[in-house]
This record gives structure tokens, C-alpha cells and sequence, in this order.
């Protein structure tokens, strides 16, 4: 459903990721992994046109379901392909109206459908038994992990077809880890998942997919059990050998 096609990126005259092709399979969850600076965040961040806000280019094609994405208003993409960062963001009004306003802003008005919605992503996120009787308090009051679900569950109320994750639990504990976890496994078919993380234990544990790359370039795109089991490229053993 994502296709690369020939993608190379980086800022001002300094290309950063170099030729990369392949495909991003629909309903799965795929794990960008690979040592700190090897271009894990601008590759991700290449996939939503990120990248260019920050001042950096890309060349070459990204393909979402048979479209270039340089054809869709970075307003339609952003919807289409949500991003969740790694340090959670929690807007400075209520827990619901942290949502809210996300679909008002999409044109959705009517009070019971903006309930309605609210709680189905809360629950998708696995917060909102949590939560349930503080919607009218500030998200600024939630702890690290729940602050994260709250990011999770405002990126899905648009509805996106893709999530990007950019190292969506390097800053929580265990329990709120695994939380988020069980959350992309139980969503993972519904939705397209792209995760960066530095924890090669977290993308065996939920990956379909893994994505290596080292030096800017991906050196392996192949299914989790084959990557582990049968790396091919040298610093990849390197790598799951530390695990
Ligand atoms: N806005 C920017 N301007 C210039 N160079 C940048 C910018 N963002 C990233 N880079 C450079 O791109 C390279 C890749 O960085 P990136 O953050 O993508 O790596 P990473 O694999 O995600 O690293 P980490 O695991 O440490 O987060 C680095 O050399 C970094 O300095």
C-alpha cells in the first residue's frame, strides 16, 4: 500500500538516506531498527513530507495506494498518515477536548458522534477505563505512559491509514510499553503501523516486518523471524548478537 521507490533525502546539500526502495505491506506492523544516526527518524519522517518542513528534500517516489504522495495536500496526507513522537504530546486543555478539537476541525460537529468517537479511540488506545472519569481534566495532569495513549488515540480519531511511531516508548516504564504493544497488535490489520525503535527485543516481539539500516542505507527489509534467525548482512548480526 506504501511503496518507496528510489528515495533519497537529507538537508541543505548533505543527503542523508541513500536510494531506498521497497514496500510498506498494508495491516502489518514493520520496525524501522538500526544504530543511533543511521537515518531511522528521516526516513520516517520522509513518509509524511516532515522532512521538508524541517528544511531537508527527498527525491524519488512514495507511493500511497497508487498515488504519489507530492499529488495530496499536506493537510489529506497528515490525515491519511498520522505521527505519534517520541516525547508524548498532551495539548493543554481536557483529556477530551484534546480529541475534540482534532475533529472539529475535520468538520465533525454533532456532539454525540464527537462522544461517540472519543471513547472508541480512547478504548483503541487502551486508555479510557483509565480515564473515563476525568475527561474533563487537564491531559497536562496524565503520567508519561498515559500521556502516549492519548497521542495514540488523537492520531486515530482522523482516521489515518498509516501511523508512524518514532520511538513511541523509549521515555516509559514496562507496563505502559507493553500497553502500547497490545495496542498495535490488537489494531495492527485495521491499520498500517511504521515504528522506529531502538529496542530490537520490542520489534521482534510485534514486528511483521523489520527494516534495517545502517549508514543511511537499508541494508535488510525481510520478515521478523528471518531477520533474527537469518540476518544477512554483517552488521546486523553484529547488532542482534548484543541483544
Ligand atoms: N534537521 C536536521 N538537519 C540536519 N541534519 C539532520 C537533521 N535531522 C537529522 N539530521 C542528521 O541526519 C542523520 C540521521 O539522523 P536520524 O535522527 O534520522 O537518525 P536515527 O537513526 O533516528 O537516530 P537515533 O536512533 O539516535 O534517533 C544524523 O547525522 C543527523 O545529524
Amino acid at each position: 500500500m506504501l511503496t518507496i521507490e528510489q528515495i533519497s533525502c537529507g538537508f541543505g546539500r548533505q543527503e542523508i538516506l541513500h536510494d531506498i526502495s521497497l514496500t510498506i505491506p498494508e495491516g502489518k506492523i514493520t520496525a524501522i531498527v538500526g544504530q543511533s544516526g543511521c537515518g531511522k527518524t528521516t526516513f520516517l519522517k520522509t513518509l509524511n513530507r516532515m522532512i521538508e518542513e524541517e528544511g531537508g528534500f527527498y527525491k524519488g517516489k512514495i507511493i500511497l495506494d497508487g498515488e504519489d504522495i507530492k499529488g495530496l495536500s499536506t493537510e489529506v496526507l497528515r490525515t491519511r498518515i498520522g505521527m505519534v513522537f517520541q516525547q508524548p504530546i498532551a495539548f493543554p486543555y481536557s483529556i477530551e477536548k484534546n480529541l475534540s478539537y482534532v475533529l472539529k476541525y475535520h468538520g465533525i460537529r454533532e456532539a454525540g458522534e464527537i462522544e461517540r468517537i472519543t471513547r472508541e479511540c480512547l478504548q483503541k488506545a487502551r486508555l479510557y477505563d483509565e480515564i473515563k472519569d476525568q475527561l474533563k481534566k487537564s491531559a497536562k495532569k496524565l503520567s508519561g505512559g498515559q500521556k502516549q495513549r492519548l497521542a495514540i488515540a488523537r492520531s486515530l480519531c482522523v482516521n489515518p491509514e498509516i501511523l508512524l511511531l518514532d520511538e513511541p516508548c523509549s521515555a516509559l516504564d514496562m507496563k505502559n510499553t507493553i500497553a502500547i504493544e497490545e495496542t498495535l497488535l490488537e489494531l495492527k490489520g485495521k491499520y498500517t503501523f511504521v515504528i522506529v525503535t531502538h529496542n530490537l527485543a520490542q520489534a521482534k516481539r510485534i514486528a511483521d516486518q523489520i527494516i534495517f539500516m545502517d549508514q543511511g542505507r537499508v541494508l535488510e527489509v525481510t520478515d521478523t523471524k528471518t531477520f533474527f534467525e537469518h540476518p544477512s548482512s554483517e552488521p546486523a548480526r553484529e547488532q542482534i548478537q548484543y541483544m
